[in-house]
């Protein structure tokens, strides 16, 4: 039956989908696998490795086919390839009669069921949840599922279903993967080693399962294995060495064959036999050695590839594939493609350079790939996206600490921010040194609150905030001391006659001399190592002789205002007097909270998934890359919203930060931001292969961006040049948007306010456009 899924054909057999049903695949095709002449490589330049090396398999329908070789040869390559996860350099596979990764072609998809050699299992879900998921991304019927569970139990003698996969033993765990690849019943079965960490007695029932699949349901499977021994049940036995199979054949032909008792022994003779004969070998072997002993290294055998090795380009012409493949074709060499490979092995500076060229032949080949791969995307299905969202919930909200943490560690940062930032110091301590005081008189501050022009720098000390502890001190050299040593902010003097000056100069008014002005002032030493507290306190003593001025001018009955500095503020046009640095910086701390914590949830979580392969497992069980992104977009934004709730209550309820617009659209610009955060974060993910990496990157992007975008400095005060980095950054609209709302009560009206919401949007797309083409290129050059 043919089952249509956000726009591409995918079969599945018929009894086990939800909805309606179609033709099975394709009857005619007698290959369950074809792979001609594969070429892989890895790496880039100096570092350019061959790991499939003109590899050729042959594997019929219903046929169960045990890959055998040794570590790091190229066996998981291999199948990565068959299951569509990575592309050939050159060379082509048809499986189950198309290419993977072709529309309609199932694979990846529910054709094809792969357990991969990781574990690639939530460990937070019970049995019964993970093959749930799996099923809602088959679009299985759940009782189909819960049958399958029960007969997968039994066979593969899983524990308890409702038990967590974190709980269950290694080889535990191992079955539970082996359960995930099987239990949709695919045509085709691909199995990295599904019985490392498992018991003799499991192993003979995992293998006698697999034959029954095999006879009784024509299903085909491909298996890894370092027991080569157990690889007897298998129909077809493909050894693998240095990314060639060195032989196809039938376990008994082998044996037959080369009159050995065990495939072990064939594999090892196989192996002794085959010594050079790799191009990674000869490669390496060649550009490592002096050109007179690499001319006395055995050369290859003729039953395989020959390539020289000079200066020189050498070309290999390899015939057509013989399209006939009712025989097993040959392992190497005799029965390819027509794929030209020049091998260029230079020996200059020390260096040896692989590079596949494709001819006309494997152009068309490439063409075709090409053609079916680039820029197709899908349309979401709405049953995997169900799937990914509820799978996303359930790791969100499975484990309470985490919940807890994501939902209050915004509102606990905006705690934190609102609690030290922006708040005038209090308990600075100022030494005083009033030489006006009487020593003989104890140094006693006696004044009057009259018209009198008596002791008036006692009078004036009254007028001095709070926040400035005086402290007394005898003499300007001691006190100069103590704020040497840290022990005050600063010292303030009076000279001997400080009233007395005073009193002149305001009754010589213009007349007044020049000595008369230094003895009349009020002398300040500051410790200005910290700025913010020199500012205040600056502020804060200007203000107390603001006012005692207006007081003792009152008490005189002239007006007030009288001798003052002829420059006022008057009310201002927004915002009040004296606006708290809170206010300001309030706007800035919010986006950057709800930003900074969409990216590194949103790169965390993807990353984690994917080095684990989860990611993996569900792309090849057919998810799109699309709406794994879709999936954890809507997951992120409900949580995001919860974290922006509450970071808002915080601080206008908690702080009492005023909000003078429109709040909902405040919530609303704040929400678009996270939104950048979230695409911000993918974008990390699909760059970083670890999430340390991602981590750092995440972390690296902080500061810079919090700076930048004039959360707690006014991008006026940066340089003129940089004003327009500042600008170019993500954030940078958006707060100045909310500010305008805050503090200006602005609306959407406004360009300041919809600049923020346009250029928000805009960053959304670039940055998932982005995503996607990293991903895409990744794709390629993996
Ligand atoms: N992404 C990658 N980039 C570079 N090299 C890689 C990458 N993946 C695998 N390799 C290298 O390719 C070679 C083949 O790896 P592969 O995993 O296919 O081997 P394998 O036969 O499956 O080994 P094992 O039996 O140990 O799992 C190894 O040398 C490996 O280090």
């Amino acid at each position: 039956m043919k089952n249509i899924a956000g726009g591409s054909d995918v079969i599945v057999p018929a009894n086990r989908i939800i909805g309606e049903t179609n033709e099975g695949s394709d009857e005619t095709v007698v290959h369950a696998v074809t792979v001609r002449n594969a070429i892989k490589v890895y790496g880039s330049k100096d570092n350019r490795c061959a790991v499939l090396d003109g590899l050729n398999m042959t594997i019929k329908k219903g046929a169960i086919y045990g890959l055998l070789g040794a570590s790091g040869c190229g066996k998981t390559t291999l199948l990565s390839c068959l299951v569509g996860r990575r592309s050939l350099n050159s060379g082509e596979i048809v499986v189950l009669g198309q290419e993977p990764g072709t529309p309609g072609s199932g694979v990846p998809g529910p054709r094809v069921g792969y357990m991969p050699q990781e574990l690639a299992l939530y460990s937070d879900f019970s049995i019964t949840e993970t093959l749930r998921y799996f099923g809602r991304i088959y679009n299985l019927r759940m009782a189909f599922v819960d049958s399958q569970l029960e007969f997968l139990s039994k066979l593969l003698d899983l524990p308890p279903s409702d038990r967590p996969v974190k709980t269950l033993s290694g080889g535990q765990q191992r079955r539970v993967s082996f359960a995930v690849a099987l239990f949709h019943e695919p045509e085709l079965l691909i199995l990295d080693e599904p019985t490392v960490g498992v018991d003799p007695l499991l192993r003979h029932s995992i293998w006698n399962h697999l034959v029954h699949q095999s006879v009784h349901h024509g299903r085909t499977v491909i298996v890894t294995t370092h027991y080569i021994e157990e690889a007897r049940q298998a129909n077809m036995i493909g050894m693998m060495r240095s990314g060639r199979l060195l032989v196809e054949e039938s376990p008994d032909s082998l044996l037959n064959h080369y009159q050995l008792p065990s495939l072990e022994e064939v594999f090892l003779k196989l192996c002794i036999k085959d010594r050079g004969n790799s191009r990674n070998e000869q490669l390496t072997e060649v550009a490592n050695v002096p050109s007179h002993v690499a001319a006395q290294l055995p050369q290859p055998s003729a039953d395989h590839v020959n390539m020289a090795f000079d200066d020189s380009l050498s070309q290999i012409s390899v015939p057509e594939p013989n399209r006939d493949e009712s025989s097993a074709s040959p392992a190497n060499g005799s029965e390819t493609p027509s794929v030209d490979i020049e091998m260029i092995s230079r020996n200059r500076d020390n260096s040896s350079e692989l590079t596949v060229r494709p001819t006309a032949a494997n152009n068309v080949i490439s063409a075709k790939r090409h053609q079916s791969r680039t820029f197709r995307i899908a349309l979401p299905s709405s049953y995997r996206l169900n799937a990914l969202v509820r799978k996303n919930f359930m790791v969100t909200f499975r484990n309470i600490g985490i919940f807890v943490l994501l939902y209050f560690l915004p509102a606990f940062q905006a705690t934190v921010f609102n609690v030290t930032l922006g708040h005038e110091p209090t308990g600075i301590k100022m030494a005083i040194v009033n030489d006006e005081l009487n020593p003989s008189q104890g140094r006693v501050c006696n004044y009057s609150t009259d018209c009198s022009y008596s002791m008036l720098s006692c009078r004036y000390l009254r007028y001095i905030k709070d926040n400035i502890i005086q402290v007394p001190y005898e003499s300007v050299s001691t006190a100069l001391d103590a704020g040497r040593k840290g022990s005050v902010w600063g010292v303030i003097h009076f000279g001997h006659n400080f009233t007395e000056e005073l009193e002149i100069r305001q009754s010589e008014g213009d007349a007044v001399n020049i000595e008369n002005i230094i003895r009349s002032r009020i002398s300040i030493n500051m410790d200005s190592s910290n700025q913010q507290i020199d500012v205040f306190v600056e502020k804060w003593l200007l203000e107390a002789y603001g006012n005692f001025f207006q007081d003792f001018m009152k008490s005189c009955k002239f007006e007030p205002e009288a001798g003052y500095l002829p420059v006022v503020f008057l009310d201002p046009v927004y915002g009040h007097k004296d606006t708290p640095y809170t206010e300001f910086m309030a706007p800035g701390l919010i986006i950057s909270i709800v930003y900074f914590m969409a990216v590194s949830l949103t790169a965390g979580i993807f990353v984690a998934e994917r080095q684990q392969g989860l990611l993996d497992r569900s792309l090849v069980a057919g998810v799109q890359m699309t709406e794994v992104l879709i999936g954890h977009l809507v997951n992120q934004f409900t949580v995001m919203i919860g974290q922006t709730a509450l970071v808002f209550m915080c601080t206008l309820l908690i702080f009492s930060i005023p909000c003078h617009g429109n709040l909902v659209l405040a919530i609303f610009i704040t929400l678009l931001q996270g939104f950048v955060g979230m695409c911000f974060g993918l974008l990390i993910a699909t760059l970083c292969d670890n999430e340390n990496s991602a981590l750092l990157l995440s972390q690296a992007s902080f500061l810079p961006f919090t700076v930048i975008s004039g959360v707690c400095w006014p991008i006026e005060g940066m340089p003129f040049y940089f004003r327009s980095i500042a600008y170019a950054m993500p954030l940078t609209y958006a707060i100045e948007s909310l500010r305008s709302i805050f503090t200006r009560g602005w609306g959407i009206e406004r360009l300041d306010v919809y600049a923020g919401i346009l250029i928000s949007i805009a960053w959304i797309f670039a940055l998932l456009i982005m995503c996607l083409i990293v991903i895409r290129v990744r794709k390629y050059a993996s």
